[in-house]
């Protein structure tokens, strides 16, 4: 558990998945917190924004795709207490968009199928996401 009073960081993210149920993650760039691990993107919400809104945007930002709302089905969460804040992350699956995916802030981006997804080094937080993806696919 987190220690009390430890800061909590709200981040959403999505499992963005194609028509051969291969999901996307990206890298996390060197310099980051995390560096070189492979995450679903996504990013922390901003004071006073909606979840879904705040993942539209990071959508946009990140990848330079258009979602809505509709796009995005609740999949999981995870809690997990990293040593300088708690992390509360809501993941949602999406297999929505419309736009060319590129990688608009230059992290590396792949398509994973599942089995190659349990052997990508993920943040600790996302470990055990990662079965409830593959309950879905
Ligand atoms: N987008 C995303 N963030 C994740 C995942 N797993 C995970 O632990 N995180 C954490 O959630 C936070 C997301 O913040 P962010 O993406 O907006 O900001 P950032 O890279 O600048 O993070 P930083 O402030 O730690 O450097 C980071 O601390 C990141 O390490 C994930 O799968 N996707």
């Amino acid at each position: 558990m987190g220690a009390p009073g430890q800061r909590r960081v709200w981040v959403v993210a999505a499992a963005l998945i194609d028509a051969d149920s291969r999901v996307l993650v990206a890298q996390r760039p060197a310099g980051k917190s995390l560096a070189g691990l492979w995450e679903f993107p996504g990013g922390k919400i901003e004071p006073g924004e909606a979840p879904e809104a705040a993942l539209v945007r990071e959508l946009q930002e990140e990848l330079g795709i258009d979602t809505s709302i509709a796009c995005f089905a609740p999949l999981t969460f995870a809690s997990h207490a990293y040593p300088d804040f708690h992390l509360v992350m809501l993941l949602y699956a999406c297999r929505k968009w419309s736009g060319q995916i590129r990688s608009a802030e230059g992290q590396a981006v792949r398509w994973v199928r599942l089995p190659e997804l349990y052997r990508l080094p993920m943040p600790p937080a996302d470990v055990p996401l990662v079965g409830m993806l593959q309950a879905l696919l």
